[in-house]
């Protein structure tokens, strides 16, 4: 593939390189990426729709919705319901499955998504995004009545596809099929999305970690050893000055780890026990491993390996540690190896 391939023409590719393809999985790409031009559109001009704002309701995480929460949410809804391609979608706004309306018919994939990520950015015109995870529905479009949420629990390393589109300075969509990681950028005057960032890497190694600091007093020993390593710079144990950010959005934070390393971290804490964390495992830390993996990094809860979760729930939370690769495994040797645990 060269520069400047459209996102059709690079999924039409892939298609072909798969034995038996029907074009559906190309087809329910097609819905997601439509579905994640309108969010932009309606991302981009804010104020003047109306859009900005508080929608008056919570979502199942007892989380205040924003309108574009919402918005975003129906989007997906009506881009994917229609074309077959799904058996059934399960969304952060959603408490429950999403079953294809009667009438439309059923496919053999499960969507799963974070229809806008980085909420508590969106009145203040940072970047934002969304996120997706498309697995195969077990039994295929074969079920009979409705699709049983336990067809959705299954481990990361069974996803078909992760991606995530940005809505930042510009409009980008990064995906992984399992080989390897491409990031599209949106032309608006096309209102197509053409290939600029080829096969991203993540750098082993890093010197910026992604943190937010304001919750230093209930993290776990281990995550406050590392920050305090961290900043202890070139004096210290790591012989090197670290830099932090802090965008707020977890889509900002993978992106900018996509394009020049890092660690981003949303680890346990004291305040988070009884949820299990903050971020969600089905459609936050499931794609974001999968993409990072693919782009040779690491993604951990600081305990074990994301993608090898067996899922409880479809919102179950988990901790999240993820990024250059020896900096993850060393957050993980922290928290996992016996002086850690004499500590
Ligand atoms: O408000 P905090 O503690 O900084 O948390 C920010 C984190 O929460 C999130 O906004 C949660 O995602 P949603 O906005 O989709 O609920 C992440 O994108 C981000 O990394
Ligand atoms: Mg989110
Ligand atoms: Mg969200």
């Amino acid at each position: 593939m060269h520069i400047g391939t459209t996102l059709t023409q690079f999924l039409i590719e892939e298609q072909r390189h798969v034995k038996g393809a029907t074009g559906d999985f190309t087809g329910l790409l097609n819905d997601v990426v439509t579905a994640c031009k309108m969010i932009s559109n309606g991302v981009n001009h804010g104020g003047l729709l109306g859009v900005l704002g508080a929608a008056g309701s919570e979502n199942v995480q007892g989380e205040e919705q924003k309108k574009m929460d919402v918005l975003s949410n129906e989007i997906f809804l009506k881009r994917n319901e229609w074309a077959g391609h799904l058996a059934a979608m399960a969304s952060e706004e959603m408490d429950e499955v999403y079953q294809i309306p009667a009438g439309n018919p059923r496919g053999k994939y499960l969507l799963l998504f974070d229809p806008l990520d980085g909420s508590s950015n969106i009145d203040v015109n940072v970047s934002v995004g969304s996120i997706f995870s498309i697995l195969r529905c077990p039994g295929g479009e074969n079920v009979d009545g409705p699709t049983p949420v336990e067809a959705f629990l299954q481990p990361g390393v069974k996803q078909v596809c992760a991606g995530y589109a940005i809505y930042g300075p510009s409009t980008m969509l990064v995906l992984t099929t399992g080989h390897g990681v491409n990031g599209f950028t949106l032309d608006p005057n096309v209102g197509e999305f053409v290939l600029t960032h080829e096969n991203m890497t993540i750098p082993a190694d890093t010197k910026e970690f992604a943190i937010n600091m304001s919750n230093y007093r209930f993290w776990e020993e281990p995550v406050r050893r590392y920050v305090d390593e961290c900043l202890k710079g070139s004096a210290g144990p790591r012989g090197k000055d670290f830099n932090m950010r802090w965008v707020a959005s977890m889509v900002a934070e993978v992106h900018r780890i996509l394009t020049r390393g890092g660690v981003f971290m949303y680890p346990m804490d004291s305040k988070l026990k009884e949820k299990g964390g903050k971020l969600r495992l089905m459609y936050e830390a499931n794609p974001m491993s999968f993409i990072v993996e693919q782009a040779g990094g690491a993604a951990t809860t600081g305990r074990e390996r994301i993608m090898e979760m067996q899922p409880k729930g479809i919102h179950q939370r988990v901790p999240v540690v993820l990024g250059s690769k020896n900096e993850v495994e060393l957050i993980t040797r922290y928290h996992t190896s016996p002086e850690a645990a004499a500590a």
